[in-house]
């Protein structure tokens, strides 16, 4: 070998560039900690998972992260911009599902994922991609009910489709595997292993160690206040 490619390979390997980040990130109201301040950074085509007990402030660190709320210390950032949910830019970029998305009563499933599909102003085809979203969540069969008529484990693979349907750089998941039998956690491993290959990055808050095993590149522990 070369020496200078010898030296190349000794060389340690840098460490991957953070699309988002939270630096020292904390929520606090009124003297109350949400969350302590935590750092937590997450590159394309990569997984954190935020593990933690109940109530140690994982889904208010994914707020931060969406910016559909401002931390109280520290920062967050996409790309070194500022993360604020009303930024065109950081809604287009962060994809989140943190809690029930809104969905309406006269509205068929496929209808939904239609209608966030023209959202994002992806032109023809949103009907062939809304139903393959769902049939890849294997609840193409139940496209033409309504959201009130589905099981609940039904209704978090539609939340999930609602999700994952529309582009985006970044995803944040609280607690996806929530309501899923054995054989739909794997499939949602599967899925989103396929998110993290095509170059999404993705920040999930999980209780599942399986799901923990399959997806995640670094584990931030965060620590109750
Ligand atoms: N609006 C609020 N006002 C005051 N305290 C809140 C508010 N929302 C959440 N909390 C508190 O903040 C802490 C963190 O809550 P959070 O929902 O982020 O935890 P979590 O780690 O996601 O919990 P779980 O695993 O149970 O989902 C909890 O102690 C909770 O009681």
């Amino acid at each position: 070998m070369p020496r200078s490619r010898a030296k190349a390979a000794a060389r340690p390997k840098a460490a991957p560039e953070a699309l988002l980040l939270a630096s020292a990130a904390g929520k606090s109201v009124d003297g109350a900690h949400l969350v302590r301040p935590t750092t937590v950074s997450v590159a394309a085509g990569r997984c954190t998972v935020l593990r933690g007990e109940n109530g140690s402030g994982k889904t208010t660190l994914l707020r931060l992260l969406a910016g559909t709320t401002a931390p109280s210390t520290g920062t967050v950032t996409l790309e070194g911009r500022t993360v604020d949910e009303r930024d065109p830019v950081c809604r287009a970029a962060i994809a989140a599902l943190l809690g029930a998305p809104t969905s309406y009563r006269d509205l068929t499933l496929v209808d939904h994922l239609v209608l966030v599909d023209a959202t994002w102003g992806r032109g023809d085809g949103a009907q062939e991609r809304a139903e393959a979203m769902l049939a890849t969540l294997e609840i193409g069969h139940l496209e033409d009910r309504f959201p009130h008529e589905l099981s609940s484990g039904q209704q978090q693979l539609f939340h999930l489709a609602l999700t994952l349907v529309r582009p985006a750089r970044v995803l944040l998941l609280d607690e996806p595997e929530q309501r899923l039998d054995t054989h739909k956690r794997d499939l949602l491993g599967r899925l989103l292993g396929q998110r993290k290959a095509e170059g999404t990055a993705l920040v999930i808050a999980s209780h599942d160690p399986q799901l923990i095993e399959a997806v995640a590149d670094d584990v931030v522990d965060v620590v109750p206040a």
